[in-house]
């Protein structure tokens, strides 16, 4: 479009450029776009529309209620005198709607659209707001939304019902006073002017009143409307307050309890240096052990009095009712917690001397449900020992073989590579345990920790792991603490702790025990009678 105004005055001046620059521009209109001629063939009204949507400058250039007021009169023009006989179509009223009309067309082009525009997205663009922070806030603004469209809809019904009326009153008003100064020679002449003077008082009375209405009526129909905006600003206002005070609070209770625990000192430190050797004899050992679980610290499991010795290499089983204390003492040789009084040992030296992860070093435990990971066999009997172990197949071999489980694993079509599934869900629970003993194993410690790693099985399964178990404390070399329910397991232990009111009460081997005809006599008979 801009090459249109710079030919036209390059060729100005000449009959021969002035017939060209007709051409061009000839030209130039029939390859005006669709939508120019569209536009250009529209009804003046949407033609303004248009416009005012398309935006202000525009639409001051084409000066549109000027437009409207002019095509209105060519209208005028155009129409047939049986128009102009009809009582609406009286001189005032004509004249009124071309003031009147023209300009509010243009308002309507220029404010409503404008508005409405404006309204959508200040709308769309609150409420994805308002939405990606609180969608809770934007729930309770919605909720009010009705109450506003009341207030706004209640006052647009009062201005709306009004308009007419007033309109139809100030077009026979102006009807009237044309009416009167028109015919002014006659109604001087006839001394009438008192006449058009009550009538036009009369007629001007009704606007009046109608305005009087109108500013009560609306009145309360803007207060209703403001008011409303009001009561949906403040209730906004509430909850996002509560919002944030709850977020506040939130907020801050998470950070004392982030606080909390960043300064929270273990009462076992891991990260506390203490003497680290690299091998022990693996003697265990108890003196005088006085110990409550913090979670329960009325509850004494160990009052003081509770001594216990297990030599180096050998097989201790400690045996008891449910309850009295029997895994506790795995806890406190493997300083999960510490004794409240006495001293727990492992050669000679307090637990409490080692480095936490020498002392554990030491020691392997298999508990009564065996947990395995979602990686293959091997892994997960290499994860016993430190990254940087060196770690043979035949290392694994050796361990699967003493633990029972090679003949199984060789015959898996992936061997040793077979993934375990989430938990070793794969393997049967009898599998699994000899799978967690070849991992304990492998860790090659001086004190295997066996916290009834039989019961949670199967007589089936119980018999494969128990063979295991009897072929790791044969096959000697460590100390082996177990603790077992079924008595006929630990029958070959080398020494036996009988577990009573939080001490040991009894000690000795299978038949030295019997023969004292105590506690263990009556556990055992129990058991065998149970058993028949
Ligand atoms: N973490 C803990 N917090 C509080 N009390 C505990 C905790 N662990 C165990 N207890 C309680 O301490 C007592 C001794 O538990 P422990 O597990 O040592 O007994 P147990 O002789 O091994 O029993 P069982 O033969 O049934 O396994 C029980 O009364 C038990 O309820």
């Amino acid at each position: 479009m801009a090459k249109l105004p710079r030919i036209v005055s390059s060729l100005e001046g000449t009959g021969l450029e002035r017939r060209r620059e007709i051409e061009q521009e000839r030209r130039w209109k029939a390859t005006k776009t669709p939508f120019y001629k569209v536009l250009m063939e529209m009804k003046p009204e949407w033609y303004l529309i248009s416009l005012g949507v398309l935006g202000n400058p525009l639409k001051q250039r084409v000066n549109d209620t000027r437009r409207l007021r002019s095509r209105m009169f060519k209208a005028f023009m155009k129409q047939d005198v049986a128009f102009y006989d009809k009582e609406e179509n009286n001189i005032g009223a004509l004249t009124s709607m071309l003031a009147l009309d023209a300009k509010n067309v243009n308002e309507i082009i220029s404010k409503i659209v404008g508005d409405i525009t404006g309204v959508i997205s200040t709308c769309i663009s609150g409420f994805v707001i308002t939405f990606v922070y609180s969608w809770i806030l934007s729930l309770i603004i919605i909720g009010c939304v009705p109450f506003l469209a009341i207030g706004a809809a209640y006052q647009s019904k009062i201005d709306m019902s009004f308009e007419d009326e007033t309109k139809k009153a100030s077009i026979q008003t102006g009807e009237l006073a044309s009416e009167a100064i028109k015919t002014i020679r006659t109604v001087a002449s006839l001394t009438k002017q008192d006449y058009f003077e009550k009538k036009y008082d009369k007629t001007g009375l009704r606007p009046h009143k109608l305005a009087q209405r109108k500013a009560y009526l609306g009145s309360i129909g803007f207060a209703l409307n403001q008011g409303m905006t009001m009561y949906v600003y403040a209730a906004a206002f509430y909850a996002s307050v509560r919002l944030m005070i709850s977020g506040i609070a939130k907020a801050k209770y998470a950070a004392f309890s982030a606080f909390e625990l960043l300064e929270r000192q273990p009462s076992i430190d891991p990260s506390l240096e203490s003497i680290e050797p690299t091998s022990v004899q693996g003697e265990v050992s108890c003196e005088k052990v006085a110990f409550r679980y913090p979670a329960r610290p009325d509850v004494h499991i160990f009052n003081g009095d509770f001594d216990f010795m297990g030599l180096a290499g050998k097989t201790i089983a400690l045996v008891g009712a449910s309850g009295c204390g029997k895994s506790t003492i795995i806890a406190l040789l493997e300083r999960w917690y510490d004794s409240l009084e006495g001293s727990v040992r492992l050669d000679e030296q307090n637990v409490q001397s080692y480095s936490l992860s020498n002392l554990r070093s030491h020691m392997s435990l298999v508990g009564q449900e065996p947990i395995l990971f979602d990686l293959s066999i091997a892994e997960n009997i290499r994860f016993g020992v430190p990254n940087n172990a060196k770690i043979t197949e035949d290392d694994i071999i050796k361990v699967c073989t003493a633990a029972n489980i090679h003949r199984f694993i060789s015959s898996l079509p992936k061997g040793y590579d077979t993934r375990v599934g989430d938990k070793g869900s794969q393997l049967s629970g009898g599998q699994k345990q000899r799978i967690a003993i070849a991992r304990a194993l492998l860790r090659n410690p001086r004190v295997l920790l066996l916290d009834e790693a039989t019961s949670a099985l199967d007589s089936e399964s119980e018999k494969f792991v128990q063979a295991a178990i009897d072929n790791v404390i044969q096959s000697g070399g460590r100390t082996t603490i177990t603790i077992a329910h079924r008595l006929s397991t630990i029958q070959n232990a080398d020494l036996i702790c009988v577990i009573d009111q939080g001490r040991v009460v009894e000690q000795g081997t299978h038949w030295e025990l019997l023969k004292l005809d105590g506690l263990y006599n009556t556990l055992v008979r129990e058991q065998s009678l149970n058993i028949n």
